[in-house]
């Protein structure tokens, strides 16, 4: 508390080593809980500080001073607080999220943006297909209503999608649910046990214990298996010549583009040429891509949408459940655009589906997949005084600044009955009504989510395979209202999300 009082912040009082996170940590709060109740302690403030562990953080609270933060003075915060002290986990601290070189970042971010433009997402589209008609006949196998945690059904589909997509492998984790690729996926987003606790907390309770016993993001025997993967991979791809629309490609060429230009410049041997080449590599943003570097990525893109993009499509299913209003009207919306087009969706006619975004939108809103992000002071900062009685608050280099992504879409000045599932909110008329920097659940700025755009297209294309086969609706194991597990993270619900998958059409 004495910390921040110094620093001009108003403050959270502190519990003894656990800091502000003593709910989290006796399962009294879930994590967004928790955050919401952090968010709510101050109501007039712009900003309130806590404490995670014994680090003291800035909690951000106005959307004005969120812009400044993300996008303005975005040179004074270009980073994400480490996930592991830097150096102890090499494969994590080359990729566009772990690393803290400013230089590297933005030639990694320039080459992975190559991967998500609208064309190399139409490529995408038939693997991703593949793996949601793979969902749906699963369910249908069964010709009667499938009562299932959504949860479950997803994060096989996300498994075998981010499979095909970034790892260039084929899963079918209906049919193989033994597949050592799931299994590993689940170890490494589902750690249990001190793998939990230092993927979470690790790096703020004790960098140096972390790195006195070598303790890694990502296990090494988990890393030594996606490793494998994607040098079998690789060597297969380069040894028959196969190209196929997924990222380990985009990435290969990415490859071979920074050795084509190492080659060309090395001709040139003398010292004057030297400098000119340090200055051309600048120039020209030619970043080394290894083949550790592109194990490092497929893992970060694992990671990054596995939980994200089951826990999104898991939420639409209940929420979908709840308000069968709702859903009849997305049913006969997919039903007319698929008359359309004869049948079989088409990626431009996905992206047009003016109601199933307005869905997703308020499923993101109401159920944000990760509840806060952040970012790292890189220099001294100043927050100014704006409102009355203000004062200037100190933000010393290497702070930590969270953005509450899950509290601002719950708070009421922002989207009246917050609770209430609406995806009317997002209509044309309305969502111009939405105030700029309330709505983050991709974050935002030059740091914001890379995979966006190809997570929409995921849920949107799963959901609208399932919609064209299946009603869904609640049933006995549903829980009303849905409540969040006490001391998870990452948005896990007390019961798991239930749901009843009903046939539109029974085969007799
Ligand atoms: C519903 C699904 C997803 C959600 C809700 C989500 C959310 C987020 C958020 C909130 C951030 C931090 C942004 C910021 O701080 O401004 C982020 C970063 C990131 N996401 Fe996603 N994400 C999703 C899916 C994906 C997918 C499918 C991929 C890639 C395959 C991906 C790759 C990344 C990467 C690489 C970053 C770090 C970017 C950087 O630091 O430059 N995400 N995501």
């Amino acid at each position: 508390q004495k910390y921040w009082k110094e620093k001009g912040a108003a403050c959270i009082k502190p519990w003894p080593i656990v800091g502000s996170m003593g709910p989290l940590v006796f399962n009294k709060k879930s994590y967004a809980g928790l955050i919401q109740d952090i968010y709510n302690v101050f109501p007039e403030k712009r900003c309130v500080g806590f404490h995670l562990w014994l680090k003291p953080v800035l909690m951000i609270r106005d959307p004005e001073l969120i812009k400044q933060i993300m996008v303005k003075d975005f040179d004074t915060f270009p980073v994400h607080q480490p996930l592991a002290p830097e150096g102890i986990d090499s494969l994590w601290d080359r990729n566009v999220f772990g690393t803290r070189e400013s230089s590297r970042w933005h030639d990694l971010r320039a080459i992975l943006s190559q991967a998500f433009t609208s064309s190399k997402l139409k490529a995408m589209f038939s693997l991703i297909k593949d793996c949601a008609t793979q969902t749906t006949n699963h369910l249908l196998k069964q010709n009667k209503i499938v009562t299932v945690d959504a949860k479950a059904i997803f994060t096989k589909f996300e498994n075998d999608a981010i499979g095909t997509i970034a790892f260039g492998i084929t899963c079918n984790s209906f049919a193989n649910p033994e597949n050592e690729f799931y299994k590993m996926g689940q170890r490494l987003t589902n750690p249990s046990g001190l793998n939990a606790l230092k993927t979470f907390f690790g790096y703020s309770i004790s960098p140096a214990f972390m790195k006195l016993f070598k303790i890694t993001l990502v296990p090494p025997s988990i890393a030594n298996f996606f490793k494998g993967i994607i040098k079998e991979t690789i060597d297969t791809r380069k040894e028959k010549g196969i190209v196929r629309p997924d990222m380990i490609h985009l990435l290969m060429e990415a490859q071979k583009a920074y050795l084509r230009y190492v080659d060309k410049d090395l001709q040139n041997s003398s010292s004057a040429v030297a400098e000119k080449r340090q200055l051309g590599r600048i120039e020209q943003k030619k970043t080394e891509i290894t083949d550790e570097d592109i194990t490092s990525h497929a893992i970060l893109f694992f990671v990054a949408s596995f939980d994200t993009t089951s826990s999104l499509l898991s939420f639409m299913c209940y929420e979908l459940a709840l308000n069968p209003d709702i859903q009849q009207r997305l049913i006969g919306d997919i039903d007319t655009t698929l008359e359309g087009c004869n049948g079989e969706i088409t990626y431009e006619a996905l992206m047009a589906m003016k109601y199933l975004d307005m869905v997703v939108s308020e499923t993101l809103r109401k159920w944000p997949p990760t509840e806060i992000t952040d970012r790292d002071s890189i220099r001294d900062y100043v927050i100014q005084p704006k409102l009355s009685g203000e004062q200037p608050i100190y933000v010393d280099a290497n702070t930590s600044v969270w953005i509450p992504t899950y509290a601002i879409h719950r708070d009421p000045q922002y989207y009246p009955n917050p609770d209430k599932f609406d995806p009317e909110r997002f209509s044309e008329e309305n969502k111009n009504d939405i105030k700029p920097f309330t709505y983050l659940p991709f974050g935002a700025g030059p740091r914001n989510c890379i995979g966006a755009r190809l997570a929409l297209l995921k849920v949107k294309l799963c959901i609208l395979e399932i919609l064209t086969k299946f009603e869904i609706i609640a049933v006995e194991e549903t829980q009303i209202p849905l409540v969040l597990r006490k001391g998870g993270i990452n948005m896990p619900t007390d019961k798991g999300m239930w749901v009843g998958y009903k046939p539109r059409i029974i085969v007799q």
